[in-house]
Formats: structure tokens, sequence, C-alpha cells
């Protein structure tokens, strides 16, 4: 996304970054993120320095303070002990207990104060729910846990676009019956809210897609959008919210049609993430939002086919790492 330059005021505590799987990309774009970034913008990662690829200039540190000491020189780590080396590719499952308590870590940081925002590089659900049950579908939902708050949305942000899944990690024949005006309307209000607290917009323009083909075409091809979306725009419009819709979602993502609103608001996760991730793969941050403390992530995952090959493009860690930082100076400056 657009680089307003980092830190250019007085300092934030630094952000905490989360090691993510160990046999994943996250420790190779952690370590050249901080080689692209230096101190520019502080902040330490959280892991087993033991996993960090060889050559990394690890400045292990006592508390998150003292990496804005050392930032300029290494990658500040903040070390987390885990049971054995990673092997690229291959999730260990006695790790799994580690990753997710390092996350626990972050959050823990960061609602102290110690850190100004969590950055989480990418986790396989999988390996977490078979080595140590984890019973979240992904961070989104374990950090609204460890927030206390019921109902968080996820984001994915680009320049070109902001789009929001209103139900995410479920299977898709479970969509439609997960999809309520509570879940909808809640997922309207909280984007509005964060994009009005975060992102600078005075009353964001919001544009929803229809659940159906041609958002049901007066339902021919399916009832929720006249019944279920409709009515739930309607009575958020007369609260002032700026909203279009329910739009077919086939049309929804040209040029044309992402100039008139500034975040969209899709029924599930392949209409949300699949154009984010064709328009811009490497830019692409996934923010949660209704959160009481800041969290960015890459859009990507742990992509094992190439870990431990060096080929990583850290750009997406990077963004999140820069939109991490923009709103925790938001959220300073308004407080
Ligand atoms: N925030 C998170 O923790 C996320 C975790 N995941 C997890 O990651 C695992 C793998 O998911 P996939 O669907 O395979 O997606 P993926 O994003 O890991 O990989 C998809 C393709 O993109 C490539 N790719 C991904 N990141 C890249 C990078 N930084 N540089 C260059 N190429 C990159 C991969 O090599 C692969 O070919 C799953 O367990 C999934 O749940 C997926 C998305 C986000
Ligand atoms: N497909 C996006 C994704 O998996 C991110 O999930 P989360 O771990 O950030 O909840």
């Amino acid at each position: 996304m657009s680089d307003r330059s980092p830190s250019q005021t007085a300092p934030l505590p630094p952000l905490a970054m989360t090691c993510g799987e160990p046999a994943g990309v996250g420790p190779e774009i952690a370590a050249s993120a901080w080689a692209r970034l230096g101190g520019r913008l502080p902040f330490f990662w959280i892991g087993d320095p033991a996993h960090l690829p060889a050559g990394t200039p690890v400045r292990e540190i006592a508390r998150p303070e003292d990496a804005l000491r050392v930032a300029g020189s290494g990658l500040p780590v903040l070390p987390h002990a885990f049971p054995g080396p990673a092997v690229p590719g291959v999730p260990q499952p006695a790790h799994a207990a580690e990753v997710i308590a390092v996350i626990a870590q972050a959050v823990e940081l960061t609602q102290s104060g110690a850190a100004s925002g969590v950055v989480t590089c990418p986790i396989n659900k999988k390996a977490l729910k078979d080595g140590a049950g984890f019973a979240y579908p992904g961070h989104t939902e374990y950090l609204a846990a460890l927030g206390g708050v019921d109902r968080v949305v996820m984001m994915l942000a680009c320049d070109a676009l902001k789009v929001v899944p209103v139900t995410i990690h479920i299977p898709i024949s479970d969509v439609p019956g997960a999809l309520t005006r509570d879940l909808l309307s809640d997922t309207i209000r909280i984007t509005h809210a964060a994009l009005r607290r975060d992102f600078g917009f005075d009353n964001p323009r919001l544009a929803v897609t229809g659940l159906n083909p041609h958002a049901g075409e007066g339902g021919a091809m399916g009832h929720e959008d006249a019944a279920l979306i409709a009515p739930v725009l309607t009575a958020l419009r007369a609260e002032g919210l700026a909203l279009t819709g329910p739009h077919p979602a086939d049309t929804m993502f040209h040029a044309g049609a992402r100039s008139r609103y500034d975040a969209a608001i899709a029924m599930y996760h392949d209409q949300a993430l699949i154009p984010i991730k064709t328009l811009d793969f490497a830019g692409g941050v996934n923010v949660t939002l209704g959160l009481p403390f800041v969290r960015t992530s890459p859009d990507h995952g742990t992509a094992f086919d190439i870990a431990g090959t060096g080929v990583a493009d850290d750009t997406s860690l990077i963004e999140a790492l820069k939109l991490a930082d923009r709103m925790a100076r938001a959220r300073a400056t308004a407080r």
C-alpha cells in the first residue's frame, strides 16, 4: 500500500511480530523485512532464534523497549524456546503449542502497552489443530477470544481495494445458514467504525455484495439477497451509513465499480479474497477490525512449497508492518 514514511513522529513502542509457523516462510520474511526496513520501523520478532535463516543478525532482547535501541543493527528477537529445529515445509506437531503461545504473548505485550500492535506471520491452521487442539479457525477468531470481544471483522486491504468477508473460515455449504441479520449488521457497523477510526474516512462508502449470482435476480436465483441482505442495508441507511447493494459480486470489483466505494462487504471468504489477491497478492494486508488492539498480517499463508528456499516475497509483511504502525499512530493521536 502507499508508503507514508513510517515513524516520522514521536516513537511509539515497537510492534510485536509473531513467528507464525516455523516451517513456513514466516522466519525468512521476518528477517528480510528487517533487512529492508532496518530501524526505520521498529519491531521485534517473538520466536526461536534457531528458526531464523543462517546469517540473520539476531539481537536478543529481554524487553520489548530494547528493540528501539538495537533495531538499527539487527533483528530484535524476544526469544521463545521451541522443542526443536524447524524443517521447511514440514510442520512439527510438537511446535504447535508454542506457535499459539507466541500469539498470546504478543497480544499480552500489546495490551500492556509494551508493544504498539501485533503483526502475525502465517500459521497453518491444520498443524495447530492436529498438534495442539487449536480450537479456532484462524488468528482472527483466536485474537477475538484473547481480546475479550464477541465479534471481529477480517478486512483485506491494498491500495486498490479494501474488502471484508462477512462469513470467514467455514465450509461453503454452511454460508447461507451462517448469514444472519445480526452478523451482517454487526460486520457493517464494525467496518464503518474502523474505517473512521483507523483509516481517516468521515463517512465511508460501503458497497455490499449479494450472496447469489446476479444478487438473486429478483428471486429467480436465490432469496437471501432480497429477504436478508436488502432489509439490513435499508435499516442501516436510515441511520446514515453510506451503503449500496446488494450488488452482483461479479461486477463489483472492476476499476469503475471500485471507484464508487471505499470498502466492499462480501458474503463469504472467496467472494472477498479472490479479487484482492488477484489485484495485489504482494501488497495486500490482512487487518482485524473490532479488536481492542492493532493487529495486521500479510495476506498470504505459510507457502510450504517455497519455505526455506529464500525466494519468498516479504512485501506483504512489510505492508502489514506499515499499516500497523499507521493504525497505532492514529490511535495514539486520538487519545
Ligand atoms: N494469516 C495466516 O495465518 C494465513 C494462513 N494461511 C495458511 O497457510 C497455509 C497455506 O495456504 P495456501 O492456501 O497454500 O496459501 P499460501 O498463501 O501459503 O500459498 C499460495 C501460493 O502463493 C505462494 N506464496 C505465498 N506467499 C508467498 C510469498 N510471500 N512470496 C512468494 N510466493 C508466495 C505460495 O508459494 C503458493 O504457491 C494454510 O494452512 C492456510 O490456512 C493462509 C492465509 C493466511
Ligand atoms: N484466508 C485468510 C486467512 O486465512 C487469514 O486468517 P487469520 O489467520 O488471519 O484469521
